[in-house]
């Protein structure tokens, strides 16, 4: 469970977030929507530890963890990916995936002499892990050693998720998983979103555009417009919500009208 708590962050004068709170209840999927500018990003890095909030708190079950550095964070369970992919292209997929892994090797690095044979059987748990619930898990087995830069777009962000995945997240942060997708490639993400919901019961924070894709997976939705939180609650709660529905006048309105009209 994560608990964003009255949180607020300022940039010079623009107030970025005022006053958002709420609960990521564990093992669900709460959205981040909101017209661009509205403050998800910021919402994102205050979670994971990029911004620190002027105001308020953010917990992971009953630890404050506000003060922490983002790598301190995902030693309490949280990853995240990025709206950009963040990915060493060069690299293979399976090389970027290890990445992830990475932070769960006590020995580490440095270890020699008679830390060895830990580490060896550190490295060998890891590896099993890897290959069943990521490689194997994404579908990546094809690819695993190709280079990250000569995939289509599409797998590239799942091999992102992957890397994600490695960490044995406790809350998963995806930063529009699907954005920049083709259908295929999005009823694809979904599916493995909804599949480590069922398999891990992994708590999933999801900031997305994708209004058809919000309205499916979600069971909770934060709105936010101008750093405000104006609705919180089910899909079907925040379309029907009369702010919700100004705010996205002449933006989004079409889709989220679409939506609910089950188109
Ligand atoms: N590092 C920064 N310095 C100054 N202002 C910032 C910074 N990051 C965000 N902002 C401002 O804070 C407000 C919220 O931005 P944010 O990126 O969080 O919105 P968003 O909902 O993620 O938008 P989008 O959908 O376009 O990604 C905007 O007015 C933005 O210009």
């Amino acid at each position: 469970m994560l608990t964003v708590r009255a949180a607020s962050l300022a940039f010079g004068g623009i107030q970025a977030l005022n006053d958002v709170s709420f609960i990521a209840r564990a093992g669900e999927i709460t959205a981040i929507i909101g017209p661009n500018g509205a403050g998800k990003t910021s919402l994102f890095n205050i979670i994971s530890g990029f911004y620190r909030p002027q105001r308020g708190q953010i917990l992971i079950g009953d630890q404050d963890i506000t003060g922490l550095r983002p790598d301190k964070r995902a030693q309490w369970g949280l990853a995240r990916t990025f709206q950009n992919l963040a990915l060493f292209r060069g690299m293979s997929v399976l090389d970027n995936i290890k990445l992830g892994g990475h932070i769960h090797l006590s020995s580490g690095f440095w270890s020699s002499g008679w830390f060895y044979g830990r580490a060896q059987r550190e490295e060998a748990e890891l590896r099993a892990v890897l290959e069943r619930d990521v490689i194997d898990f994404l579908e990546l087995d094809h690819i695993r050693n190709a280079p990250v830069a000569a995939l289509p777009y599409g797998l590239q962000k799942r091999v992102e998720l992957g890397r994600a995945l490695a960490m044995r997240p406790q809350i998963l942060m995806l930063d529009e998983p699907v954005a920049g997708m083709n259908r295929e490639e999005t009823e694809d993400m979904a599916r493995f979103i909804l599949d480590i919901q069922e398999r891990w019961g992994t708590t999933i924070l999801l900031v997305e555009h994708d209004m058809g894709m919000v309205m499916d997976l979600s069971n909770q939705v934060v709105v936010l417009n101008f750093g405000r939180q104006i609705a919180l609650g089910t899909p079907q709660e925040v379309q029907q919500h009369p702010e919700v529905i100004a705010a996205y006048l002449g933006t989004e309105a079409a889709a989220l009208h679409d939506h609910s009209q089950g188109g």
